[in-house]
C-alpha cells in the first residue's frame, strides 16, 4: 500500500528517487536529511531522546523481523560516535528485551550527552557487556550471528578515521551478516560504496527515507522511523514512502 504521490519538490527537498519496489521510492541527499532532522525536533518539538527510541526500536524490529531468534540469537551490536551509535544503543536495549544475547562495542564514548551515557546505563542494567574494542575478526563467526552496523550514519564524510578505519575493514571482511543502520557504514552518503572500504550489509534499516546510497544497496532494505508529520513528508517529498501496517515500525521497501 502506498500513499497517495507527493506534490512537487520544495527547493529544500533535494530529493531523488530509486526505483524498488512497484513505485519509485524518494530518496534524502545528506543535507535534506540533517535538515529534516533538525526541522522534526524544531516544527513537532521532538526531543533527540524521542527520535533516537523510535529509530533505535524500528532497528530492533527489523532485527527481529529479519533474522529468527532460533537461528541468530547472538547480535553484535557495534556503535559509532554520534547519533547512529544511539539508534545502535536503543535496538541492543530493545533487542535484549526480545531475547537475544546482546553484546556492545562502543570505541568512543560520548560522556557529554546525557542521552549517550544514560543508554550505556540501561545496558548495564540488563547485563549488556559493553566494550571498548572490537573482537578480533577471526573470533566473530563463532561469538555472533548478526552484527548491528551503528557506526556511521548520515553525518560521515571523507576516510574513516581511526579505531573506525580498521572497525570497517574487519566487518567488511567478515562472513556473519550484517545489519546497517540507515547507512552502510563507510560509504559515501549520496554517493554508496564509491572507496570500496564499507561495510558490506545484508540488511538495511533506512530511517525517516532512504539516502541516497541506498540505490545501489542490493540486499534487504526495511524503512523504519515513525515520526514523519504529513507537513513534512509534503516538503521533503516523501508522500509517496510506503505507509506502516497496524503498528509496525518498520516496511519492507525490497
Ligand atoms: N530524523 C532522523 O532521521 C533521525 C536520525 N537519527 C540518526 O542520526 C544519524 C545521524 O547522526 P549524526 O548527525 O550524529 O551523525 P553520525 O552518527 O552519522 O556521525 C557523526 C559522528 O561521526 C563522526 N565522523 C564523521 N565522519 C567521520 C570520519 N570520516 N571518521 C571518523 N569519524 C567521523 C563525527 O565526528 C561524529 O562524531 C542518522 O543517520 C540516524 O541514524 C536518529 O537518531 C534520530 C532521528
Ligand atoms: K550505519
Amino acid at each position: 500500500a502506498f500513499l497517495p504521490g507527493g506534490r512537487a519538490a520544495s527547493p529544500a527537498a533535494s530529493c531523488s528517487s530509486i526505483a524498488m519496489s512497484a513505485a519509485p521510492v524518494p530518496t534524502l541527499t545528506a543535507s535534506a536529511a540533517a535538515a529534516l532532522d533538525e526541522e522534526l525536533m524544531a516544527q513537532p518539538g521532538f526531543s533527540l531522546d524521542q527520535l533516537m527510541e523510535l529509530a533505535g526500536l524500528s532497528v530492533a524490529a527489523a532485527i527481529e523481523k529479519h533474522f529468527p531468534l532460533e537461528t541468530h540469537p547472538r547480535v553484535l551490536a557495534v556503535c559509532g560516535p554520534g547519533n547512529n551509535g544511539g539508534d545502535g544503543l536503543v535496538a541492543a536495549r530493545h533487542l535484549t528485551h526480545f531475547g537475544r544475547s546482546v553484546t556492545v562495542v562502543l570505541p568512543k564514548r560520548n560522556t557529554k550527552v546525557p542521552i549517550f551515557s544514560n543508554l550505556v546505563v540501561q545496558l548495564g542494567a540488563l547485563g549488556v557487556p559493553v566494550l571498548e574494542q572490537l573482537p578480533e575478526g577471526s573470533e566473530l563467526p563463532a561469538r555472533f550471528d548478526v552484527i548491528l552496523d551503528a557506526i556511521f550514519g548520515f553525518s560521515f564524510a571523507g576516510d574513516a578515521r581511526p579505531p573506525f578505519d580498521a572497525i570497517l575493514a574487519a566487518l567488511r571482511d567478515s562472513t556473519v551478516p550484517v545489519a546497517s543502520v540507515d547507512v552502510p557504514s563507510g560509504w559515501d552518503v549520496d554517493k554508496g560504496d564509491v572507496r570500496g572500504v564499507g561495510v558490506r550489509p545484508a540488511v538495511l534499516v533506512s530511517l525517516t527515507a532512504p539516502k541516497g546510497c541506498a540505490a545501489g544497496f542490493g540486499g534487504a532494505h526495511y524503512l523504519g522511523g515513525r515520526f514523519v508529520p504529513p507537513g513534512i513528508a509534503d516538503k521533503y517529498s516523501l508522500r509517496s514512502l510506503p505507509a506502516y501496517p497496524g503498528a509496525e515500525q518498520v516496511v519492507r521497501l525490497k
